[in-house]
């Protein structure tokens, strides 16, 4: 079996991989098309700026979109990598945030609806109205023989179900292979040839003839020593003969002691190239061939040190404002607060502090499930605030609001992040603050920056959702502090954010319209398109935000272009970048790379067919740079 297309044939002269690292990129600015809901672009906006649109081979690709076969990693992984799926393929995950309904035969999103079928899944056993589950229009008869259905609980969350779900199976088995194919690879790298030659040199410098020279004239001298000794019949040794013992004595361990470190690191080192040669003789099993006369070179570990750190793009909050809620409105919160006393539920066996949701959707926080319950207008008054900079009126958007009772300064809440997945990615996250002031820590990922902010009474503070999965927050004891504490947390959830997706596309995808509304993908389908040209002009990963879908349609204009003319190697090199780069910032994403179709040229062909071989080969690669982050929710 072989792991590409045997139709990819790879032309030799495409693969100019020795130069395409000397090609600086042109700098290029990202355009969103438009915002969700706002309808279809105009005609005029769907040209790409850089490329000609009028070129016979774009225009063909036009009007070949809608039967586009795009191939995702789900997609190829049903026919390229079934037969990597190994049977020690590892456990279920458990790092996946869980998310549940109470009540699984309902449909998370919590309405009644009878004239929608009842859709269950069979891995998680969840239960889905028709159109809540992308199964909208499709006869029961229809449905029922779906074989690529997939379940947006399980989709998102595979931990949720007893039986990991199928894409994820296929991407821990693609990136072990892969982790093994690597290795075998990087036994060819220049970093591991370097390796050897640094060992052969300093077994070359380990002088074993010398060393023996010096044991025999040192055994030579104490066997001189003892005879005259002897000779003279003392039992005692004189000064000079036990200061020459001594040194002898020091030498000979000194000496054992710089052989045995030499020997051990020589050890190390040729177990490690023993470690890979196993591995790759795992990996060569599996019969991955590589396009004809290609050579890519990429690091062997992305645990290492080699994995770039990605710079904190954004502060930990985007503004606090003392003094936001009137005495009144505060007057009226605490009124409507204390009835609800009872109604509290603490959150760990400590009591560490108690809260109650209410909001249009159900919401699992901190392990519990909190049913949905409508909140009542003096909650949402909050949201009426004036903007503290223009002085107007302003309406900040949310649909939830957890409230939190902290009674004392022991009561807190650890370092962790807003970053639930039914968050909306786009959303901001308001906290209104009552009662007794408490300081809350801001820590970014690797720990290098920290804040701390008092909140005070009355004060409103907004963070945002896209600074989550840099920052993490939480509120510690403080033992000085006796009087009580109130939080509101008002944040814009619904179960569609599952599902949610930026698609990083050209002008052939301009008129895919998320949200909802005509010609729209539907509410279930959340998300953002943004105009990226080409594939070097892909946006870093802390510039596109926590979607649960990444599709990448670009990069027919790379291969077309005539001004600024890029390897293929180039091209896939830098896509596989960003991919990495993605996928370590939101290792929960999925990420989808559409393959280019062809066109009517033939000179274009075939770069669309090296292009397409060789994405194939970055996705299994890709695949294995695959590493979560931690997501530290404890409490
Ligand atoms: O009480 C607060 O201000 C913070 C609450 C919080 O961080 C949360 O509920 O996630
Ligand atoms: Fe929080």
């Amino acid at each position: 079996m072989t792991l590409l297309p045997t139709a990819c044939r790879v032309p030799h002269h495409h693969l100019a991989i020795d130069t395409y690292y000397k090609m600086s990129p042109p700098t290029l600015k990202l355009r969103p098309y438009h915002t969700p809901d706002k309808g279809v672009d105009s005609p005029a906006e769907e040209q790409d700026s850089l490329y000609s649109a009028s070129d016979p081979s774009i225009s063909s690709l036009h009007s070949s979109t809608s039967g586009a076969a795009n191939l995702d990693v789900t997609g190829t992984g049903e026919k390229f990598f079934e037969a990597l799926d190994s049977p020690t393929a590892p456990a279920t995950p458990t790092s996946f945030p869980r998310l549940k309904t109470a009540d699984k035969s309902k449909c998370p999103c919590n309405k009644s609806d009878s004239t929608s079928s009842k859709i269950i899944c069979a891995a998680c056993k969840q239960s889905w109205h028709q159109k809540c589950c992308n199964c909208s229009g499709l006869p029961a008869a229809a449905i029922k023989k779906l074989t690529r259905w997939q379940c947006p609980a399980c989709y998102v969350c595979p931990a949720l179900g007893k039986m990991p779900a199928t894409v994820y199976t296929e991407i821990r088995a693609m990136r072990d292979t892969l982790a093994a194919l690597t290795l075998r690879d990087s036994m060819f790298s220049s970093s591991y040839q370097q390796d050897i030659a640094t060992l052969k040199t300093s077994a070359a410098l380990f002088n074993t003839s010398e060393l023996t020279l010096k044991i025999d004239s040192l055994q030579q001298e104490i066997h001189e020593l003892k005879t005259s000794a002897n000779d003279r019949g003392e039992t005692e040794f004189s000064q000079a003969e036990k200061a020459a013992l001594d040194s002898a004595a020091s030498v000979l361990p000194e000496s054992l002691k710089e052989i045995q470190e030499n020997l051990s690191n020589l050890n190390n080192r040729v177990s490690q190239l023993q470690d890979s040669v196993k591995t790759g003789g795992i990996a060569s099993n599996c019969h991955y061939s590589a396009p004809a006369g290609s050579q890519i070179l990429i690091q062997p570990n992305t645990a290492s040190p080699n994995v770039k750190r990605i710079q904190t793009p954004c502060k930990p909050y985007e503004s606090y404002e003392s003094g936001a809620i009137s005495q009144e409105l505060k007057t009226e919160l605490l009124e409507f607060i204390e009835n609800l006393n009872p109604e509290f539920s603490s959150v760990d066996q400590n009591e560490s502090r108690q809260v109650i949701y209410f909001g249009d959707y159900s919401y699992r926080y901190t392990g519990k499930n909190h049913p949905a319950r409508p909140a009542p207008p003096v909650l949402m008054k909050v949201l009426d605030t004036v903007d503290p900079k223009t002085g107007e009126k302003r309406t900040l958007k949310a649909n939830s609001c957890l409230i939190t009772r902290y009674c004392s300064g022991v009561n807190h809440i650890p370092m962790h992040r807003d970053d639930e997945i039914m968050i909306d990615p786009e959303s901001y996250i308001m906290t209104v603050s009552l009662g007794a002031k408490r300081t809350m820590t801001f820590c970014n990922n690797d720990e290098t920056q920290s804040e701390t902010l008092d909140l005070e009474d009355c004060s409103l503070l907004v963070t945002s959702r896209f600074a989550q999965d840099f920052w993490r927050h939480g509120i510690l004891p403080q033992e000085e502090v006796s009087g009580e504490r109130i939080s509101l947390t008002f944040r814009e959830i619904s179960p569609h954010f599952m599902n949610s997706t930026l698609l990083l596309g050209d002008s052939n995808t301009a008129r895919v319209s998320f949200g909802t509304g005509s010609g729209t993908l539907g509410a279930w389908a959340p998300g953002k398109r943004v105009k990226v040209g080409h594939i070097e002009a892909l946006p870093d990963a802390v510039d596109i935000g926590p979607y649960r879908n990444i599709i990448i349609h670009t990069g027919i204009n790379s291969i077309n272009s005539k001004f600024q003319p890029r390897s293929d190697a180039y091209l896939i090199h830098v896509l596989e970048k960003k991919c990495k780069e993605y996928m370590t910032v939101y290792p929960r994403a999925k990420i989808h790379i559409s393959m280019l179709l062809p066109t009517r040229l033939r000179r274009l062909n075939q770069h669309v067919e090296c292009f397409n071989c060789y994405r194939l080969g970055f996705l299994l690669r890709a695949c294995y740079a695959y590493k979560p982050i931690e997501t530290p929710f404890c409490c």
